[in-house]
C-alpha cells in the first residue's frame, strides 16, 4: 500500500495508567509505539489479553489521551484537540465495541439509537430525510426495515451487532475501530459478521483496525498485523502466520499462552520479551529499536530470517 494516504499515524505512543491509593500502581499499558493505518487498509492489532491492544486503539480514536506521543489524522496533529475542536474529527472515527448492547440505550428503540450520531451532529436535514438514510442503513447492513421498530433485547447478538455497525456507518466515517466485534458472538454468526465489515469496508473505502486475539483471522482478513506484547508492537507486516519472524510471534503461531509480563516497570531498558524468549543472548538486555527486515517491522535482537 506505499503511496497510499495516511488516515491515521501514532508516533511514540506510550500510555500510563495510574490506579489504586493516590494513584500509585501504575500500569505501562502502551509504550514506544509507532503505527501508521492507510486509506481503505484493514490493519489488525493482535496479542493475548492486557497487551494494550484496545489502549491502543482508543488513543488513536481520542477516546483516551496518551502519556507521550503524537496522534495525526489525515496527517494533521490532533493530541491536543479538545472539546468542539474534535466533533468533525469524531464524526470520521467510529467503534464497533466488543460488547454491542453497549451501544445502545435499552430503553431506545433501534431507529433513535441509529439516528442518534446525526441528531449530535447537526446532520439532521440529511438529503432524502432522517427516514430513508435509517432504511438505507439497515439494508446495508442486512437488517429487516422492520427492526427498527424494536427494542436491544429483542434482537440477537448478531442481528445487534449489525446494529452497531449501521450506526457506526451512519456519518459515513473513513476510519472505524473493531474491537473485537465477534467475539461475543456465536460461532455460527462470526463469520457473516465478518463478511459484513468487509464488504462495507470495500464499498466505502473506510479503513479497519481489528482488534482480535485471534491471529488466524487477523491473518485472513487484515492487509497488515501488528503482534502486541506488553505494551509495544513487536512484529508488524503481513504473512505473519505463515513466518513469523519475532519470538513471539513464532510461539502464539504455535499456540503456547505466556506468563503475563510485569506491566508495572517500564521496558525500556530491556527487551519487552527477553523474560520468556527462548532465544535470547547478552545483547536482549538492552531493548531493540524497531527494524526493517524482510518487508516486516519488528522489534527483536534476533529475528529469524526466512531468506
Ligand atoms: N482504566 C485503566 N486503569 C488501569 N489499568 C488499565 C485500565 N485499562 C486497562 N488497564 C490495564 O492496561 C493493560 C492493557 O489493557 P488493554 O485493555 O489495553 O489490553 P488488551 O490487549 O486490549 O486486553 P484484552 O484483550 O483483555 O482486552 C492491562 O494490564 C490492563 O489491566
Amino acid at each position: 500500500m506505499s503511496g497510499v494516504s495516511s488516515i491515521i499515524t501514532g508516533t511514540g505512543l506510550g500510555k500510563i495508567y495510574q490506579s489504586g491509593f493516590f494513584s500509585h500502581q501504575k500500569t505501562f499499558a502502551v509504550q514506544d509505539v509507532d503505527i501508521e493505518i492507510k486509506a481503505g487498509e484493514t490493519y489488525a492489532l493482535v496479542g493475548e489479553s492486557g497487551s494494550g491492544k484496545t489502549t491502543l486503539g482508543k488513543i488513536l480514536l481520542k477516546l483516551i489521551s496518551p502519556t507521550t506521543g503524537r496522534i495525526f489524522y489525515h496527517n494533521e496533529d490532533i493530541t491536543d484537540l479538545q472539546g468542539p475542536e474534535l466533533i468533525p474529527i469524531r464524526r470520521k472515527m467510529q467503534i464497533i465495541p466488543q460488547h454491542p448492547e453497549d451501544a445502545f440505550n435499552p430503553r431506545w428503540r433501534l431507529s433513535r439509537s441509529i439516528m442518534e450520531p446525526f441528531l449530535i451532529h447537526g446532520q439532521a436535514q440529511e438529503k432524502g430525510g432522517l427516514k430513508n438514510v435509517l432504511l438505507e442503513l439497515l439494508a446495508e447492513t442486512g437488517l429487516n426495515p422492520d427492526y427498527a421498530e424494536r427494542y436491544p433485547h429483542q434482537l440477537s447478538g448478531g442481528e445487534l451487532q449489525r446494529a452497531a455497525i449501521a450506526r457506526a456507518l451512519a456519518l459515513k466515517p473513513d476510519f472505524i475501530l473493531c474491537d473485537e466485534p465477534t467475539s461475543m458472538l456465536d460461532v455460527s454468526v462470526q463469520a457473516a459478521i465478518i463478511q459484513l465489515l468487509l464488504s462495507l469496508q470495500k464499498r466505502s473505502t473506510i479503513s479497519l483496525l481489528f482488534i482480535t486475539h485471534d491471529l488466524k483471522l487477523a491473518d485472513h482478513i487484515a492487509d497488515r498485523v501488528g503482534v502486541m506484547y506488553n505494551g509495544h508492537i513487536i512484529e508488524e507486516g503481513s504473512g505473519i502466520l505463515k513466518s513469523p519472524m519475532h519470538p513471539y510471534s513464532q510461539s502464539i503461531v504455535r499456540g503456547h499462552k505466556h506468563q503475563r509480563p510485569d506491566q508495572s516497570i517500564p521496558s525500556h531498558e530491556s527487551c519487552p520479551f527477553v523474560l520468556q524468549c527462548p532465544n535470547k543472548t547478552e545483547k536482549c538486555q538492552t531493548i531493540p529499536s524497531v527494524t526493517d527486515c524482510s518487508g516486516r517491522k519488528i522489534r527483536c535482537h534476533h529475528p529469524f530470517k526466512y531468506d
